[in-house]
């Protein structure tokens, strides 16, 4: 499985800005579609381009769109701090909707909403999640996809843990994983370290 880090000076200290138990939420969530950005961008780096003609003010010239859009999925709560970002970059995406939570006893995901389109045969996906711990969030998300025909997913994930990664290579999924790091390790209660804590209540308060 493929996984990319972006380690650019920028990423890095957006993200130093979100793990800083200081920041408060609004500050978070600017950080957060900060480092969104860069991620999209390099995670659609080799999308398939479509070619038209097009006009300067000067002269004639080739011009470039993205050939097929992606559906971008936002993973709620934490991921809809991404959607917005992604679709500023992708305005052609269509985007589908999952709503998960984890039990936080069990560290199972309990599904509460599921928006996407029936059919995804021959079209990218990117899943937006800041946080990728056990995997378990993101192989149910996956697994969704892949009953509608998706063959070409990305996890676009700000923060990732080892286990996490492990899960989805061992899974078999169709995916590859960009993020701005993978972290040491899940401690006791399947939060990541040194992580950043729970994304969705600094994103949005606790629940
Ligand atoms: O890899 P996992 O062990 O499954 O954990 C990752 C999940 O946990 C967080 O969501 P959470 O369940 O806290 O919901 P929230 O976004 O509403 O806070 C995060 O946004 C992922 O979806
Ligand atoms: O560290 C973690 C692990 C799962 N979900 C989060 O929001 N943070
Ligand atoms: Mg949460």
């Amino acid at each position: 499985m493929d996984v990319r880090v972006v380690d650019h000076p920028l990423a890095k200290s957006r993200l130093s800005t979100m793990r800083d138990a200081r920041t408060n939420s609004a500050a978070f969530r600017a950080a957060l579609q900060e480092l969104t950005l860069m991620l999209i961008y390099e995670a659609t780096r080799d999308a398939e381009l479509a070619e038209e003609s097009i006009h300067t003010p000067v002269a004639k010239t080739t011009g470039y769109r993205i050939a097929n859009p992606p559906l971008l999925v936002p993973v709620l709560r934490a991921g809809l701090g991404m959607a917005d970002q992604a679709h500023r970059l992708i305005p052609e995406a269509q985007m589908g909707f999952v709503g998960l939570a984890r039990d936080e006893e069990t560290l199972q995901p309990t599904p509460y909403l599921e928006s996407l389109p029936a059919d995804l045969t021959d079209r990218p996906v990117l899943v937006l999640d800041p946080m990728l711990a056990t995997g378990g969030s993101m192989v149910h998300t996956i697994e969704l996809l892949v009953e509608r025909g998706a063959t070409d997913v990305t996890a676009i994930c700000t923060l990732t843990a080892p286990e996490g990664v492990r899960r989805l290579e061992e899974s078999g999924l169709p995916v590859r994983v960009v993020t701005a790091s993978v972290d040491e390790r899940l401690n006791e209660s399947g939060y990541i370290v040194p992580g950043l804590g729970d994304a969705g209540d600094r994103e949005y308060g606790a629940v």
